[in-house]
């Protein structure tokens, strides 16, 4: 795999926060209709996520038929979003705040065949003011072609923290509402 992504010499590694949960805690969706998380997005990836170690998050992928690309294989669009998802995750839970993606670039390493469980691991490598820098890998967990040990694709993405209201401008094109449980300042 190739990338020509460098991470910047003024990088900050962000401290967790002192009520982060430990490795394993269940991170919820941020929002119902979200096309990467959502339980409520028929059509949507219904990725699950819980905290890794640091700085990561652990996202989990089952690869359905609808996701096909090439006959048998999950589209490159449908990883990208994927990734997407995870490395937004890992933004959002180690620095507390609502991020949307800046720039984003996927290597493309190995064919991954409907049927597959992926695990994504995606992390935050740091800041610059709103600039957060992540990365994230992707290995078959599970299916026909399950070997834990490779990472069949990678990714890199600059995140950029953003208020309230950069939501609140899109909240009246939403088709619903955040739910009485969910913190709606985030959605
Ligand atoms: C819309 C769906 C949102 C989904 C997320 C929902 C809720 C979030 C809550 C929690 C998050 C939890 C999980 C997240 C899960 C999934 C993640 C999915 C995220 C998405 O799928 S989200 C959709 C696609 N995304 C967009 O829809 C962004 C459109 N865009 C803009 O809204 C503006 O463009 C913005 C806000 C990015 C910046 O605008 P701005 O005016 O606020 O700030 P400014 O321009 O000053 O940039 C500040 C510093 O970022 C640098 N910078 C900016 N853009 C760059 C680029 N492309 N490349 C390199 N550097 C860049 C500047 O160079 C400067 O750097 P420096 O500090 O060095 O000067």
């Amino acid at each position: 795999m190739s990338s020509t992504w460098t991470l910047p010499d003024d990088l900050v590694v962000p401290e967790l926060p002192a009520d982060h949960p430990g490795p394993g805690a269940p991170i919820p969706q941020h929002w119902g209709r979200c096309f990467g998380c959502g339980d409520d997005q028929p059509s949507g990836l219904k990725m699950d996520f819980v905290i890794g170690e640091g700085l990561e998050v652990i996202g989990r992928l089952e690869v359905a038929n609808r996701f096909q690309g090439g006959p048998g294989f999950i589209h490159g669009g449908i990883l990208m979003t994927a990734f997407d998802e995870a490395q937004g995750m890992a933004c959002s839970a180690a620095l507390r705040a609502a991020v949307v993606t800046g720039h984003f670039e996927t290597d493309f390493a190995r064919p991954i065949p409907l049927g597959s469980v992926l695990e994504i691991r995606a992390r935050v490598e740091g800041t610059v003011r709103r600039k957060v820098y992540t990365s994230a890998d992707a290995r078959i967990v599970d299916g026909p072609l399950a070997d834990p040990e490779v990472v069949v694709a990678s990714s890199s993405g600059l995140f950029v923290t953003v208020g309230h209201e950069h939501f609140e401008k899109g909240r009246r094109f939403a088709d619903g509402l955040p739910g009485p449980d969910r913190d709606v300042s985030a959605f």
